[in-house]
């Protein structure tokens, strides 16, 4: 204890005198915080929670990333699911019928790894032992690929895991999803098709399945839970064949775009003089539909 809190008044004069890297690091392993660079500028120490294991510098600025123009209508859809449940199959079907851009958390994870850096080391241990990379860096990378897009329209593929996630998410992007998908799919059958599916993943072996799978019903469970309350999740389930599933996860798209368009045309209706003005004309007179 005393160790752990001799550490942490270490860290915080390391952080204030900019001290370098190396030593910060040391200091974080040897104590229960995590420092982040962060988004703002701001050099910051947190506690480490569970799922944030041992430290990954953050390093970024809001300028380096960019923003969205304000005023501009973007439609978020988040896609959660055990691993192997099918996020990955349903969301290129979606792709292919509406027009989304499909950003999956964990291949933008997987290109970072690739990297021959500090931060693409550390998110390539992160992953292999099946654990949660902190959430600024995902945030950021999910930012930077919707930006680079140009489409206005995403499906968020694989978050959030946790609630870090969700917290994260709220305050760098900050656009409420329109809806939460869940595919839903018993552990036998998710574990059978990850150990089938081939893709030369370096975490689809069983021991690290299996702690993927604790990480989901330890922290990505209270996320589907969070959603359900708001109204906003939508639950599929997930053990059917991939195009039965897509029936189901096609019915929830087309009431989507349902709902968008009424919304267009009530606001397009709204910002024009001439039609409020007959409206308006019609509602003295006791006329409905005269505009329609
Ligand atoms: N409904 C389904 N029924 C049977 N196999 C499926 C189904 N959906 C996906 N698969 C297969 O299961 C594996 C995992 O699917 P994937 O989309 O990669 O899952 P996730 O993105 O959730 O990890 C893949 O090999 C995929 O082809
Ligand atoms: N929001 C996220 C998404 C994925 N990750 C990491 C941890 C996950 O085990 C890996 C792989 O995620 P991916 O969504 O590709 O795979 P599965 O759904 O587990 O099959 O990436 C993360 O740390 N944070």
């Amino acid at each position: 204890m005393r160790s752990r809190y001799h550490h942490s008044s270490l860290l915080a004069a390391a952080l204030s005198h900019n001290i370098k890297h190396t030593f910060i690091h040391y200091l974080c392993l040897q104590s229960d915080l995590i420092y982040t660079n962060s988004h703002n500028g701001e050099k910051n120490s947190h506690r480490r929670t569970e799922n944030i294991p041992n430290l990954l510098i953050v390093n970024w600025t809001q300028n380096e990333v960019g923003s969205f123009p304000p005023g501009k209508k973007i439609t978020i859809v988040f896609v959660i699911g055990g691993p192997g449940s099918g996020k990955g199959t349903q969301c290129s079907m979606i792709v292919k019928h509406f027009g989304f851009t499909h950003l999956s958390a964990g291949d933008l994870l997987r290109e970072e790894a690739k990297s021959d850096t500090e931060q693409g080391m550390m998110v390539k241990n992160l992953m292999h032992e099946g654990k949660l990379v902190p959430s600024e860096l995902i945030v950021k990378l999910l930012l930077k690929a919707m930006l680079q897009s140009g489409n206005d329209k995403f499906l968020v593929d694989g978050f959030p895991r946790n609630e870090e996630n969700r917290q994260a998410y709220d305050k760098i992007i900050g656009i409420e999803p329109e809806l939460v998908l869940f595919i839903d799919c018993s552990k036998e059958e998710m574990e059978r098709r990850i150990l089938n599916r081939n893709q030369g993943r370096d975490d689809d072996n069983i021991d690290t399945v299996r702690r993927r799978f604790e990480v989901f019903q330890e922290s990505t469970l209270p996320v589907v839970q969070h959603y359900e309350k708001t109204g906003k999740l939508r639950r599929v389930d997930g053990a059917k064949s991939a195009d039965a599933v897509f029936e189901d996860v096609k019915a929830i798209f087309v009431q989507l775009n349902t709902q968008a368009n009424q919304v267009s045309s009530v606001s397009r209706a709204q910002s024009n003089p001439f039609k409020r003005f007959l409206d308006l004309f019609c509602g003295c007179f006791g006329t409905q539909e005269a505009t329609n």
